[in-house]
């Protein structure tokens, strides 16, 4: 899902912070300097108020006397609680389970280079028209809403460039789109929990920089590079307050953040958020906190829509099936059954009910399997948790994935103060964009479609895999 290229000016690094320690949570080792632009203040940290103090007991040792069923009645609270935080215990370390699996692949996932990817992979098709499709979006809606368009090709722009925080940023395959940009960036922090990756992303920097800024598929001149972060970050499962670029940027959820970054992106990796509430939740307050008022919130995700209507018709055919396969032995129609096999002592029971099978469909390139029941109508009730494995050939290797309703994630996005401004799955985003002015001939040069706006250069295959992806973007307001 990413692509290569090039720029100037990387800053030097340091992996100090400023009491002089080695900052834990980055785990890289050469980190460029504290930013240092005149518009960037560290913000200031909160006394503790007197209520968030621990209170002092009135009578320090004095002992309460209860009476025996008050005893009882404070062990069974507490035989309960236990209960509880062993649940809780084992959620966590079943969450923890699956993002250490995530972590894992992307970090597992060589670095094939440009060559490769564009001219030798099996599904070059789809990987240049995702490219496209995020560029797409980036040129679309990451400018601010007085940005002048046509301004950056005229040579004078409005002066004001942009902030931009990328939470799952990979290998940084998105770093020469946003050097691209309509409207320049001035500082791009990249986070993701896949260390080899942000060391990956790191790198792609470096080269970008020592290219002069130089490389992908857009024709103007490109513009100094901007100022590149990158860490090594859980964004969905705790809070990036704690970065100290996030602070410096300014930090602050509520709509009255001034400060802030103009865009938060997030392609093709918010969906693992949507693992629990607590997650998406955790997600969204980060978005939220991170963006300015007015600042977009873009990315692109698998479309419930689509993963709906395939459980839907999935179990409708499984019920046909069932019913089919009943009432053939009612009528003694069925076909003979195999004899049982003689079982070996303490071998499993084959006459239980065998487990629900979950839905499954794909093609020659990529696969998706539900490993439970899925809901009859296609409707993802309750909104999180909805697990499927998904496999993308050369990309993706059985990693567990999160259905995030659409309805259920715009009505939470909402609570965080970011209002929905578009909406719309790949294929229309094709349609809608291949034949403008600049996104027209880029996807000629991406090789996306055949030069004179000829057709689409992807194999049915893939296109039925692009079409599980829909992209957007909201506002805080
Ligand atoms: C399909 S890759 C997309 C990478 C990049 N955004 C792109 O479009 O090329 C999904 C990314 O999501 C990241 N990811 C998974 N869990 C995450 C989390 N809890 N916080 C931030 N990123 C996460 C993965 O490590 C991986 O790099």
């Amino acid at each position: 899902m990413s692509d290569n290229r090039s720029s100037t000016n990387a800053r030097p690094s340091s992996n100090v912070n400023h009491n002089g320690k080695r900052r834990a949570d980055e785990g890289q080792d050469d980190l460029p300097q504290p930013y240092n632009a005149s518009s960037l203040q560290p913000v200031k940290r909160r006394a503790v108020s007197p209520s968030d103090q621990p209170r002092k007991q009135k009578r320090p040792g004095a002992r309460a006397r209860i009476s025996e069923s008050q005893r009882e009645a404070i062990q069974r609270r507490q035989v309960e609680r236990d209960r509880e935080s062993a649940s809780a215990y084992e959620e966590h370390n079943s969450m923890r389970g699956n993002h250490d699996v995530v972590r894992q692949h992307y970090n597992s996932v060589p670095e094939r280079g440009r060559e490769w990817r564009t001219r030798d992979s099996k599904i070059k098709g789809l990987r240049v028209f995702n490219n496209w499709i995020k560029s797409c979006i980036i040129q679309r809606y990451s400018p601010d809403e007085d940005h002048t368009p046509g301004s950056r090709e005229a040579g004078h722009s409005s002066g004001k460039e942009l902030l931009v925080l990328d939470m799952g940023c990979g290998k940084g395959g998105d770093l020469n789109k946003w050097q691209s940009a309509p409207q320049p960036v001035q500082l791009y922090v990249g986070l993701d929990p896949a260390d080899v990756s942000i060391t990956q992303a790191r790198d792609r920097f470096r080269n970008l920089s020592s290219r002069g800024g130089r490389g992908g598929h857009h024709r103007r001149p490109p513009p100094r590079l901007f100022d590149g972060r990158f860490y090594v970050k859980d964004c969905f499962g705790e809070s990036i307050e704690s970065l100290e670029i996030i602070q410096q940027v300014g930090f602050d959820p509520s709509p009255m953040n001034r400060r802030g970054f103009d865009v938060v992106s997030m392609m093709f990796s918010m969906h693992y958020a949507f693992e629990s509430e607590t997650n998406a939740r955790n997600m969204l307050r980060n978005v939220a906190g991170a963006l300015k008022k007015g600042g977009r919130f873009i990315g692109c995700i698998p479309n419930s829509d689509v993963l709906g209507e395939h459980v839907r018709k999935w179990n409708e055919e499984h019920a046909a099936k069932k019913k089919a396969a009943e009432e053939a032995k009612a009528n003694g129609t069925a076909p003979d059954e195999e004899p049982a096999e003689e079982k070996e002592e303490g071998e499993a029971d084959d006459d239980e009910p065998p487990a629900d099978p979950g839905a499954e469909w794909g093609n020659s390139i990529y696969r998706v399997r539900f490993p439970g029941k899925t809901p009859e109508d296609g409707i993802f009730r309750p909104a999180f948790g909805w697990k499927y494995n998904f496999f993308l050939d050369e990309a993706v290797e059985e990693v567990p994935e999160y259905v995030v309703p659409w309805e259920a994630f715009r009505a939470l996005a909402e609570d965080f103060n970011l209002e929905l401004q578009f909406h719309r799955p790949f294929l229309d985003i094709w349609e809608a964009e291949k034949d403008d002015r600049e996104l027209g001939p880029l996807s000629e040069r991406m090789g996306v479609r055949e030069r004179g706006g000829g057709p689409l250069l992807i194999s049915d295959e893939e296109k039925e895999a692009a079409s599980f992806y829909l992209g957007f973007c909201f506002y805080k307001v």
